[in-house]
């Protein structure tokens, strides 16, 4: 991935045994570099539902190549991109992607060509973002990130992890301190291994330590995806970013939200209308497969939270900085868009 790119995260294959999706198994990871080979539209929703394959703008890649799957295979593409969709709510990329590669198909396009371009898109509005964002990490950064925002999320180099990267490159990366994301780890299992893979500075911690590295001065600057921003400018991200957002205003540390155009839907009024994902309780109650808590422990697990506008300093998508989140600004985007379903092409 990036520059030290092995394995493709996400890859077409066409072989003679039939049209795949090839994933890189992100539940095996870092144990593991395993490929899971999809050969039909169910293995692709399963794989996005146990988080086989996930991160906006990947959910987005993979829900376009399994309509292109479907079509390959003679199947209902309708149907299959309906499924698709419905796979995972919060993550606005998915269902894009998905009905995109639909509309090609129904148009007479090759849904093929169109999942290769929703990619190919992804891997340049990642170069962008990470030009963008290189300015707002100050000399000698010492970045905060939580979950996993990068080449396993997203495009190229991925979307805040992207901007991390290009700060190391450019010799102002003092330090990445990694949240480990309770409660499935994609920062200690999944955003470690990418850091370790660049040769960046990083350091895991549990989330709950993340405050005490705050009230000790240790953190410049706040930097995560999101899975959907809402017009208002609130920010969709896995569980824990709030607290991060408010701990950082508290301490007068800029919180920067880096995510390409795709992730931001204008449909969504207010973070109201981003649906939240509720996740299985034994991802909290068990911990590799042991007992985490007693037996048929109530259990809260909403995989994201929602980050108002007013605490989120500066969001990087590919076409730019928006420096004051608001509804104007982000309407303002509105006519580089994808267009609603309502308002043609
Ligand atoms: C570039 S990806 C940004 C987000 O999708 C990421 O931060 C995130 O919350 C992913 O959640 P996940 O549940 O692992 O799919």
């Amino acid at each position: 991935m990036g520059q030290t790119e092995a394995v493709d995260v996400v890859r077409w294959s066409d072989s003679p045994e039939g049209p795949a999706l090839a994933l890189l198994d992100q539940t095996r990871l870092p144990r593991e570099e395993i490929i899971l080979v999809c050969r039909d539209v169910p293995s692709v929703i399963a794989a996005i539902k146990t988080l086989a394959v996930r991160g906006a703008p990947l959910l987005g890649i993979a829900g376009g190549y399994g309509v292109a799957l479907a079509a390959a295979l003679g199947q209902d593409v309708p149907a299959a991109a309906r499924a698709l969709a419905g796979a995972r709510p919060t993550a606005v990329n998915l269902a894009r992607g998905a009905e995109r590669v639909l509309q090609a198909y129904e148009e007479g396009r090759s849904a093929l060509a169109e999942a290769h371009a929703i990619a190919a898109e992804e891997a340049a509005a990642s170069v962008r973002m990470a030009e963008y964002g290189l300015p707002l990490v100050p000399e000698g950064g010492r970045i905060l990130t939580h979950c996993n925002a990068g080449a396993l999320a997203a495009g190229g180099d991925g979307t805040a992890l992207a901007v991390v990267v290009a700060a190391h490159r450019a010799g102002r990366l003092t330090m990445l301190w990694v949240d480990e994301t309770r409660p499935l780890l994609q920062g200690a299992r999944l955003t470690a291994y990418e850091a370790a893979r660049h040769g960046l500075p990083y350091t895991v911690l549990p989330d709950g330590a993340a405050a005490s590295l705050f009230a000790a001065g240790e953190v410049d600057l706040v930097v995560v995806g999101a899975d959907r921003i809402a017009r208002d400018g609130s920010v969709a991200n896995k569980v824990g970013t709030y607290s991060l957002a408010v701990l950082a205003h508290h301490h007068g540390v800029p919180f920067v939200v880096v995510a390409p155009t795709s992730t931001v839907d204008l449909d969504a009024r207010s973070g109201n209308d981003i649906p939240i994902e509720q996740r299985d309780p034994a991802e909290v109650t068990t911990i590799a497969g042991q007992p985490a808590a007693p037996l048929g422990s109530p259990v809260y697990n909403p995989a994201f939270d929602v980050t108002p506008g007013e605490l989120v300093t500066a969001i990087v998508t590919e076409r730019g900085v928006i420096a004051q989140v608001n509804e104007g600004s982000l309407a303002a985007l509105g006519d580089r868009l994808p267009k609603r379903d309502d308002e043609g092409s």
